[in-house]
């Protein structure tokens, strides 16, 4: 469905992405991993078509995503700050991007029921609390039903009752068949939502495989003690990128 291949970009000195090469199928559900400022957002920037690569190509449904806008209708992004102009009520909001897909007639409301954003579409966004932004996001990312769904730290700001909601929003999705890509520093939230995990250090893919191969490589049978300890030994330069993608290739 979305095809990474041979991807690099650099800011100014700094190598964020070194020749990324991932395939991500419809029916998983990913989680982009890495310490802070490992390249997980520019990743998904790049797929975006936010930042342009250095090097290398994107494909989405086999056709490259250069020069293209039209695949964005496929994608449904929520993103880990969402900036909306300050003036513009919810409910405009809404109307705004729906007006900007005619073609499409149903929308998915099940998040604007649940947050009850209908109660609040009156509310300027530059009045929202950082969570009820959060909310306007995730519920933006799932209403327009797309096949791929990126969210970067989709739970990060939000009370009890929300994350579980939209939890269980992404586990339907899952459960659809959709695609899902997932950022986040919440390791439960993860190994609750994602069945692959791709892990990013120091610009390069170190770790690209299904969370039971993750857990089997290193030796742990629960998820967050396997990334802490994968973590432990990039820090410590401790195996090298070969060493850890030795699971992938026996
Ligand atoms: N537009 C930009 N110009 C210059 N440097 C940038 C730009 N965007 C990102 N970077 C740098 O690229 C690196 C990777 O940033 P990125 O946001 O992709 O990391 P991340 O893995 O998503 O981090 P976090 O876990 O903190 O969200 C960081 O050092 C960041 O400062």
């Amino acid at each position: 469905m979305i095809s990474v291949k041979n991807i690099s970009k650099k800011f100014g000195k700094l190598q964020v992405l070194k020749d990324f090469n991932l395939e991500f199928r419809l029916g998983n559900s990913y989680a982009l991993m890495g310490p802070n400022g490992s390249g997980k957002t520019t990743l998904i920037k790049t797929i975006l078509g936010m930042v342009m690569p250095d090097e290398g190509e994107i494909f989405v449904k086999n056709q490259p995503i250069k020069g293209s806008h039209s695949y964005r209708q496929y994608i449904g992004y929520m993103p880990q700050i969402g900036r909306y102009p300050s003036n513009m009520k919810i409910g405009q909001l809404f109307s705004m991007m729906k007006d900007m897909r005619p073609e499409i007639k149903d929308y998915d409301l099940e998040l604007v029921e649940a947050f009850e954003l209908d109660q609040m579409k009156d509310k300027a966004m530059g009045t929202l609390s950082g969570g009820t932004r959060q909310k306007v996001s995730a519920t933006l990312a799932f209403l327009f039903s797309p096949d791929i769904l990126i969210l970067d730290e989709p739970t990060a700001g939000l009370d009890p009752i929300a994350v579980e909601i939209l939890k269980a929003k992404i586990k339907r999705e899952r459960a659809a068949g959709k695609l899902i890509l997932i950022t986040s520093h919440i390791m439960s939230d993860l190994e609750e939502l994602t069945n692959q995990a791709v892990y990013i250090f120091d610009g390069e893919v170190y770790f690209n495989d299904t969370i039971e191969s993750l857990k089997e490589l290193t030796g742990e049978v629960r998820f967050s003690p396997a990334i802490a300890k994968l973590m432990q030994w990039t820090l410590k330069k401790k195996v090298t990128k070969r060493e850890m993608s030795h699971v992938e290739t026996t």
